[in-house]
């Protein structure tokens, strides 16, 4: 039986029937595999957005998918400063970070925003555990500097992830948690870092052979053009739905502001080993499950270059919609 030959009144639930067998082919490839999920403060303004995006994570935990989180809070944190009446500002994408800006990062990320996520997933039952790149030597970081204009500008307490030692988030995983990891992270001396949370993501999504990097943002994807985009509000313009990273590493010094770190970030994962990278609306509910078990997927895909010349026919996406690139 099909939709169009079904009895009146069964349309809806052959069509519901439809997204679940669908799902199937998604379910074989990701199960028992870790997908590291990247949650922007941005995409986590709205009380039933989040309880969606926490409700995504148990659901494929539950589906035998082995998920991290790892999340910002941009945004909180730039409220909490304006509160406080300290002055923040991005260069090159990246806060500038004094030693008074870092306690708020470090209070805002690990005290209120993780602590939120955990507590959102524990609803389901005990599952998350919040830690941050502190917690059993997960990141060690390396001061970095901003690019602006294609110059190295110093931004302060604004750490690279140099070093990851996954041991604590394994064994998490293995005991069938759900690490949600803050990004603040010490170096080598033990000094505490701003760590972007997009670049914290893809070096544990590497350190853990990740199979799926997915990044959360509040835009559909990668603009294609950033300032037509801008200037008509996101309606119309065109989004990338699928790049090879040998594209990507062309158009990412034409890119704006956020986009940087996090194609950036795209990048580093899938250079690092991990087959897909994407970057989905983190404003619409459920758009991670659409992303995963849905054939098209959602937002914009990063693939290793050799992709395109046939490999990895199970990548979705495929060449159906490859030529928008
Ligand atoms: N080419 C582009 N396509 C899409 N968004 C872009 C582009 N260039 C810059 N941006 C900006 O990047 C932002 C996402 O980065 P960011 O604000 O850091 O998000 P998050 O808090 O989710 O990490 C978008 O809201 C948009 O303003
Ligand atoms: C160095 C740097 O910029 N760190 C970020 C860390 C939080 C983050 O990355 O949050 P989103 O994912 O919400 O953007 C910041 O201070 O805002």
């Amino acid at each position: 039986m099909t939709a169009a030959n079904a009895p009146v009144g069964h349309e809806n639930a052959l069509a519901k029937a439809g997204v679940l067998v669908e799902a199937l082919p998604w379910l074989k490839r990701f199960h028992g595999k870790t997908v590291v999920v990247k949650y922007g403060g941005n995409a986590m303004v709205d009380d039933e957005l989040k309880r969606a995006f926490a409700d995504d994570i148990v659901f494929l935990r539950l589906a035998g998918i082995r998920p991290v989180v790892v999340h910002g809070g941009g945004p909180q944190i730039s409220s909490m400063l304006d509160r406080l009446d300290i002055a923040s500002e991005f260069r090159g994408g990246l806060r500038v970070t004094t030693p008074e800006a870092m306690d708020v990062v470090r209070m805002v990320l690990v005290g209120h925003v993780g602590r939120e996520i955990v507590g959102l997933m524990n609803a389901h039952g005990p599952l998350a555990v919040g830690l941050s790149g502190e917690d059993a030597g997960l990141f060690t970081a390396e001061r970095q500097a901003a690019i602006v204009d294609g110059e190295e500008v110093d931004i302060g307490l604004v750490g690279d992830v140099a070093e990851v030692n996954a041991e604590a988030v394994r064994d998490l995983i293995d005991a069938g948690r759900i690490p949600v990891v803050s990004s603040v992270a010490p170096d080598a001396d033990g000094v505490v870092h701003n760590v972007n949370a997009d670049t914290a993501a893809a070096a544990l999504a590497v350190e853990l052979g990740a199979e799926k990097l997915v990044v959360l943002t509040d835009v559909e994807g990668l603009y294609r053009d950033w300032d037509a985009a801008s200037a008509s509000d996101g309606a119309g313009p065109e989004i990338v739905t699928e790049i090879t990273a040998d594209e990507l590493t062309t158009l990412v010094p034409t890119l704006a502001a956020g986009m940087v770190p996090k194609m950036r970030a795209c990048l580093r994962a899938v250079d690092g080993g991990v087959p897909e990278a994407t970057v989905i609306d983190g404003r619409v509910p459920n758009s991670l499950l659409l992303e995963v078990f849905t054939d098209q997927g959602v937002g914009t895909m990063v693939v290793p270059t050799r992709t395109r010349s046939g490999h990895q026919a199970d990548i979705k996406r495929g060449s159906d919609r490859g030529d928008d690139d």
